[in-house]
């Protein structure tokens, strides 16, 4: 099967009113246990790279990983995105090398540090949106920095993150800025700010709407009800991940994630996209660890590998099950990504925003 442009794929989720999951990867196995996972429960799939993955694996490579997964799962529609374009270099490279989506954030410069302005990212996100449109590829465009609430900075380990000390006002996305922007853009999805961060360490407690403003997303999805909404640093970091880490020689501090039911509430109020990276780091983590302390004499990776990619299968198929994106692989037919050109050219796959503000 062609690849699906995560456009058709979210239009599908919001007509159904689910949210698909947007896995990282970098590499086969990774590949291999979401893939697995999906033909289990007959859900569509995001596969999305971040620039640490394309330099990690290679293009080529990821690309070709890409492509078999296709012909193993010919019953999937896979959506393969560029997760944190930096800038239009990235992103059009990418659809160069088979990338049916691209995601310019414009909320960073391309040094992916330093928090831009509001002009900087309209300019660069629309530049991306006119360029990828014209060959049928989508583009998510993002509006609000991340960071925690909590600790008013990004995460520092991630590859991306703005440096320094945020206010809430960067933190928290604006509404009526949401839909100039989209307007603007004219983007195929919105990620938007609310108090998440990428990594583990997002809460130093469960988190309530102080440090989890789920309210953000409810307000942006009454002013622009058309728009796909975006949550990245949406991992749960489960508690048995946690505990299954640190049972054998981990030392990760006790953290919160994201809980699944907030994503869930979200899903009902527009979001149709969950980043969701370090939980599966986690679920492979956790396994080869069990592995090296309890088999100490095992040298075979795939003795490691098998364990992992079970574990991450299982949370993998988990998210599908509750976001309710299992059951719709098979209700997809794939536009193909000159059909989708021809769309946007045509105008009709423009921003109902107008509609919105009339509403
Ligand atoms: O947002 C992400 C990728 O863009 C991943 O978030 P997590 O670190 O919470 O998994
Ligand atoms: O936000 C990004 C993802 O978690 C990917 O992280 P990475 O840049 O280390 O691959
Ligand atoms: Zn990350
Ligand atoms: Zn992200």
């Amino acid at each position: 099967m062609a690849l699906i442009t995560l456009r058709q794929l979210l239009d599908h989720a919001a007509e159904r009113g689910y949210g698909v999951p947007a896995f990282n990867i970098n590499n086969m196995e990774q590949g291999l246990a979401i893939l697995k996972a999906a033909a289990a429960c007959d859900a569509p799939v995001i596969l999305q790279a971040s620039r640490g993955a394309r330099s990690y694996a290679g293009d080529i490579m990821l690309r070709h990983i890409v492509e078999a997964l296709t012909e193993m799962y010919p019953q999937i529609p896979i959506c393969l995105h560029q997760d944190h374009g930096n800038n239009e270099a990235t992103c059009l490279s990418a659809i160069r090398h088979g990338f049916t989506s691209v995601m310019m954030d414009g909320s960073l410069r391309a040094d992916m540090k330093t928090v831009a302005s509001y002009v900087y990212n309209v300019d660069i996100t629309r530049r991306v949106t006119d360029a990828a449109h014209w060959v049928g590829a989508s583009v998510e465009g993002e509006l609000g920095v991340l960071g925690s609430l909590e600790k008013g900075e990004a995460e520092a380990e991630d590859g991306s993150g703005a440096e320094g000390k945020l206010d809430h006002s960067q933190m928290l996305t604006d509404p009526d800025q949401a839909v100039d922007f989209v307007q603007a853009t004219r983007v195929d999805a919105l990620a938007i700010a609310m108090g998440t961060s990428h990594g583990a360490y997002k809460f130093s407690r469960k988190p309530d709407g102080e440090i989890l403003a789920m309210r953000v997303i409810e307000e942006i999805h009454a002013r622009l009800p058309a728009t796909h909404l975006v949550m990245h640093g949406s991992s749960s970091v489960p508690q048995a991940l946690q505990d299954l880490i640190n049972a054998h020689g981990g030392e990760m501090p006790q953290t919160y994630g994201v809980p699944v039911e907030e994503i869930e509430r979200g899903i009902r109020h527009g979001v149709r996209k969950v980043n969701i990276d370090t939980d599966c780091r986690m679920a492979l983590t956790g396994q080869f660890r069990k592995v090296a302390m309890e088999s100490p004499k095992e040298f075979d990776p795939r003795k490691f590998m098998i364990p992992a990619m079970k574990e991450m299968e299982a949370l993998v198929r988990d998210r599908f099950e509750r976001f309710g994106t299992a059951g719709n692989a098979s209700k997809i037919t794939v536009i193909p990504l000159d059909d989708m050109a021809k769309r946007y050219a045509s105008g009709a796959l423009d921003p109902a925003v107008a509609t919105a503000k009339a509403a």
